[in-house]
């Protein structure tokens, strides 16, 4: 998914769309099929576009209008380049029907009946029911899904609308369901498609008019400029090894703010998705081990940190910090302009900083943090996160396991207590998580989550293919929620002030997934922290100019070069500061910590903030622009 917000319709309200866009708009069945039909040859043109590797499409078609979409589309698949056959077992006997077949067989593209005995295809479309779809399967489909079952194991399927045997809304109801690589929707996804696992996922059929979007209160893809089809929603690789963190679970959780759903049975589930051999036992789908490990175990493990507060007053606690009275402040994705830019000015004012960025800028964070260190004479501690390759434990690169207490063997630690010697390493379940703790008992004063990244905009993840967009999505989109999820209980439990200050550089990352998860989840814990004064979570935006001028974003390589070269090192490898004006919110935000005193500044600051916050956006957002640019 992009992080765009589309609507998932139920089956009675895809049908009674379709009858209004019959009825009341008057279009023809004729027309609305050319245009879905046209958007799933350009989304498959788009995902399988090597012509040589992928050629001969099997299309398989029903007796509805999925099936017209179907040889809509093979006419338009054998105009790209394409060679389509047809299978079409139970022939309509409509005019309609008759003229697409003819058109398709005066295009030299086979129509026929059965299913070739010895397919050499390379993929397969299957246009066999939509959503009209309901009951038992009668034959021949049965039989033909079926085969199609097998031939999903070496030829990738691409479903029209609705992946043929699924319930429109409970999705795969067995295991003999096909399993889709790729699926097009039309109009906007079926309630099913929650539950899509697959690699590639479009929206097409860009044909309803606004008003009747407004009447049925959904939300369409923002189709840009003449687009057919909105980029992929949901991009994962099945054939890559996933990172247990990946977006699929941020789709899944902002799909429904599950916490409230399954608040009685969070622990259960927390402890069961916290048995690593769970996975291994009971074939449980993968998504839903990885959903429910994700979601559930930061409930588990904060009331357990919340229940057990470290003395850290105490001599001989393995846990005092030797810079316990010092202000640390961690700043995340730190190598970002933005973040740079932050640090240093938290630096200025003397606070040491915890630094965390990805592997591929360890070279630009070791420069940060040396530079950082001489020029404002305080401490830095760097982070990396290796997101990639699960099978590595996470290192430190600085001395932070100096400051992490020692334990012995004979004492394991509780789960708030996990040490960073690689021994009590718990790979697989708590991997990573030894980490973020140590940074929770070193943070005594700021986590800033910098969210820079403008996931939401729509050319980006147009311009980068799937394992890419995947991998800046795992890069820079989980750590901030891991650290949300374990570093605030911590800080917490110390009564240690915790800022998070999300910053975001465009407009369309206000709507971003990370934001949102956010927020759900600080919304749900804000009583919690609030009655002690201790969070305080607030949005900023910095509008940086690079993203709309960018030229080249197609590979990450290339993305975090232009980001270097732009914003973070010039030519001769010299830092140079942040494109924004972080100042001002440092100020403000050590202000309303009760860090520095509070002054006219202060009152300007948060009245100025609060203004802001409570004007619609168009306006807040050009007021913002207009005064970095004055200052
Ligand atoms: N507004 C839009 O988004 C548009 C979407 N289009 C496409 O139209 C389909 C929905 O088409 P519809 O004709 O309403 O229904 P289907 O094609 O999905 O299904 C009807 C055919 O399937 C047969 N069927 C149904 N259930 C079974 C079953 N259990 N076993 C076997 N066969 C079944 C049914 O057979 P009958 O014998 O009952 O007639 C029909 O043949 C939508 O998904 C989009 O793909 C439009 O093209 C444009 C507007
Ligand atoms: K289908």
């Amino acid at each position: 998914m992009t992080s765009q917000k589309v609507s998932y319709l139920t089956q009675q309200q895809s049908k009674d769309i379709d009858e209004e866009l019959f009825n009341e708009y008057k279009f023809s069945v004729d027309q609305l099929m050319e245009l879905a039909g046209l958007s799933c040859a350009s989304a498959i043109a788009k995902a399988y576009n090597d012509t040589n590797k992928y050629s001969k499409c099997l299309v398989v078609v029903g007796g509805g209008n999925n099936g017209g979409d179907g040889l809509v589309c093979a006419r338009h698949l054998k105009l790209f380049g394409y060679d389509p056959l047809i299978v079409y077992p139970k022939r309509t006997d409509k005019e309609l029907y008759k003229n697409l077949v003819r058109q398709c067989e005066k295009m030299d593209i086979k129509v026929t009946d059965k299913m070739p005995s010895e397919p050499k295809i390379d993929l397969i479309i299957d246009a066999i029911f939509g959503f009209g779809f309901s009951g038992e399967i009668r034959e021949p489909f049965g039989g033909i899904l079926k085969e199609l079952k097998q031939l999903e194991k070496t030829t990738p399927i691409i479903s029209i609308d609705v992946p043929s045997g699924w319930d429109v809304e409970k999705g795969a109801i067995n295991n003999d369901c096909i399993q889709p690589e790729c699926v097009i929707s039309l109009t906007a996804p079926k309630i099913c498609m929650q539950n899509f696992q697959g690699k590639y996922h479009f929206v097409g059929g860009r044909f309803v008019p606004k008003a009747l979007q407004t009447k049925y209160k959904i939300t369409l893809p923002d189709y840009s400029g003449s687009e057919q089809i909105m980029s992929p929603l949901l991009v994962l690789d099945p054939r890559q090894p996933l990172s247990i963190d990946s977006f699929e679970f941020l789709y899944q959780a902002i799909a429904r703010d599950i916490s409230s759903v399954y608040e009685p049975v969070r622990d259960g589930l927390a402890l069961l998705a916290g048995c690593y051999i769970l996975k291994k036992l009971i074939p449980v789908p993968y998504y839903f081990y990885r959903t429910i490990k994700l979601y559930f175990i930061p409930y588990k493990i904060n009331s357990v940190l919340l229940k057990t507060p470290l003395t850290t007053n105490s001599k001989n606690n393995d846990l005092s910090l030797p810079d316990h009275d010092e202000h640390w402040a961690l700043i995340n994705d730190c190598t970002t302009p933005s973040g740079c830019a932050f640090a240093q000015n938290l630096a200025k004012r003397g606070y040491n900083l915890i630094l965390v960025s990805t592997e591929e800028l360890q070279e630009e964070l070791k420069l940060l943090s040396t530079h950082i260190e001489r020029t404002f004479l305080i401490r830095t501690v760097t982070v990396i996160y290796r997101w990639n390759s699960p099978q590595q434990p996470l290192e430190l690169t600085s001395p932070l396991t100096t400051v992490a207490g020692t334990w012995s063997s004979a004492t394991p630690p509780t789960v708030g207590q996990i040490p960073l010697v690689s021994k009590f390493h718990r790979a697989g379940s708590f991997d990573r998580l030894e980490t973020i703790e140590t940074i929770a008992r070193n943070a005594n004063l700021v986590l800033y989550i910098n969210c820079t990244r403008p996931f939401n905009d729509q050319n980006l993840s147009k311009t980068l293919n799937p394992a890419e967009f995947q991998s800046i999505v795992n890069n820079y989109l989980i750590p901030p929620m891991q650290l949300a999820y374990i570093v605030l209980p911590y800080m917490s439990v110390r009564r240690r002030p915790a800022y998070i200050l999300n910053v975001v550089p465009h407009q369309s990352c206000l709507n971003s997934t990370l934001h949102r998860l956010l927020t759900i989840y600080f919304n749900a814990r804000k009583i919690e922290y609030s009655n002690r004064g201790l969070l305080h979570f607030q949005t900023v935006y910095l509008p940086i100019r690079w993203i709309r001028s960018s030229t080249d974003v197609r590979t990450v390589e290339n993305f975090q070069k232009y980001i270097l070269s732009k914003h973070g090192l010039n030519e001769n490898n010299k830092l140079i500061w942040g494109s924004c004006k972080p100042q001002i919110y440092v100020d403000t935000i050590l202000r309303q910590l009760g860090r520095c005193d509070h002054s006219a500044g202060y009152w300007l600051n948060a009245l100025h903030l609060t203004c802001l916050s409570i004007l619609p956006k168009c306006i807040s957002h050009k007021l913002i622009d207009y005064w970095l640019i004055m200052k």
